[in-house]
């Protein structure tokens, strides 16, 4: 599975974390971040991760375009809720095209957490199948 791993400057920790926590099963599929993100992940947890920009230069616009083309299947974007983003438009972008190419998305550690272990245990197989048969407007 390719997962989207994002998080806010006061979230970053939190995010590392998680992923040292679970590094065995994300360590098992293709992991894309945003830029200091994925630069934290590829340097503290040594997971390779494909890095696109920072999320205030384009990087939030980035990921959204690969759910777009449906190459994203699951998205762990830990937001922080109490600090202003400059780049508000694209958080919210990105969520938007998460609903409607019904990507899981987790946006704290306890969602989070759930997507994991259901990856884990297979309840999110079903993307593979999902192009051919998942009706976009329903
Ligand atoms: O701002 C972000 C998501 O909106 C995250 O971007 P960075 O990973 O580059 O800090």
């Amino acid at each position: 599975m390719n997962i989207a791993l994002i998080a806010h400057d006061k979230k970053k920790r939190n995010l590392l974390n998680f992923i040292t926590a679970y590094k065995n099963i994300f360590s098992k599929h293709q992991l894309f971040a945003t830029g200091t993100t994925g630069k934290l992940i590829n340097e503290e947890i040594e997971l390779e991760v494909h890095r696109f920009q920072s999320g205030p230069l384009g990087g939030d616009q980035q990921i959204g375009a690969k759910i777009s083309d449906n190459e994203i299947d699951v998205v762990i974007f830990f937001r922080d809720p109490l600090t202003a983003q400059p780049h508000e438009p694209d958080v919210s972008a990105l969520l938007r095209l998460c609903d409607v190419y019904k990507v899981p998305l987790a946006t704290n550690v306890a969602s989070a957490e759930i997507i994991v272990r259901g990856l884990e245990q297979g309840w999110l197989n079903w993307r593979s199948i999902k192009e051919s048969t998942v009706n976009y407007d329903e």
